[in-house]
């Protein structure tokens, strides 16, 4: 699904004390892309994930799905946080399916598939505090998948998780991506994640947050880290960042 988001300005108001977090952020997403944004801490990156997954509709301007303006969640917009937001008391495989039966054939028969697709085969009556954190995350992904949605929305999913699940999970979610075409939109901290899962990366400035640049990131899939080809791409999007503004971004990075 194509998604045009067009937020002309966006606001939080504590008191009579107002806080300006986007300004004139226009974007069109085609079907099928997989976008990641990274910028400075506070710049407004969750706050517009949620703008486009409906949950915020507080803002000037329009976010439209296929021509069509949202106006809160819907089915076609899957959201994926930080932390797993998992139900501790139902297992795995409860957690998946949520509200819907595992006796309705065509639910267990998709959870199944799912727990196949996120490489859980063998945990399905584990329960949350029996995962780790990884395990966990790729539970809130398959709940997520299961109600097929075309877009899915994911606020740096990645980021409590140590390096080697983090790399792990990001294949896992390239797999799904390819499988499923489902356009990804995806916010994260870290550079070569971006680098590494984007066809294009979104980088933003703060106060007020704005697209500083898309970068467009034409490598093949699966990309290599060490090529030098994606260290050019990260060099390239680095010097985006070479800006006093955003050197909280470069301490956050460990550069
Ligand atoms: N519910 C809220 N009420 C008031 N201010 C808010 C609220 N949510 C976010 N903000 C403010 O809006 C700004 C942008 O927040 P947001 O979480 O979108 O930034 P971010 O780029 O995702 O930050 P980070 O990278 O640190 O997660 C921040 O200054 C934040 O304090």
């Amino acid at each position: 699904m194509s998604i045009q988001i067009d937020v002309k300005s966006k606001s939080f108001f504590q008191g009579k004390q107002g806080v300006h977090v986007l300004q004139d952020v226009h974007l069109e997403i085609k079907n099928g892309e997989f976008i990641t944004i990274i910028g400075p801490s506070g710049c407004g990156k969750s706050t517009l994930l949620k703008i486009v997954a409906g949950l915020d509709t507080d803002y000037k301007g329009t976010v439209e799905i296929d021509g069509v303006q949202i106006d809160g969640p819907g089915l076609e917009q899957g959201f994926i946080f930080q932390e797993h937001r998992l139900f501790p008391w139902l297992t795995v495989e409860e957690n998946i399916a949520a509200n819907q039966s595992l006796k309705d054939v065509n639910v267990r028969k998709k959870v199944d598939e799912l727990i196949e697709l996120v490489r859980l085969k063998g945990f399905e009556k584990a329960y949350p505090k029996e995962l780790s954190g990884g395990m966990a995350q790729r539970v809130a992904i398959a709940r997520a998948l299961l109600r097929e949605p075309k877009i899915l929305l994911l606020d740096e999913p990645f980021s409590a998780l140590d390096a080697f699940t983090r790399k792990h999970l990001q294949d896992v979610l390239l797999d799904i991506w390819q499988n499923k075409q489902i356009t990804m939109i995806l916010v994260t901290h870290d550079l070569d994640e971006a680098v590494y899962l984007g066809t294009k990366v979104m980088v933003m400035k703060a106060k007020p947050g704005q697209i500083r640049k898309i970068v467009s990131v034409s490598l093949p899939f699966p990309r290599q880290r060490a090529h030098p080809s994606f260290q050019e791409m990260r060099q390239r999007i680095l010097r985006e960042f070479e800006t006093a503004e955003n050197s909280p971004l470069l301490e956050g990075l460990g550069i």
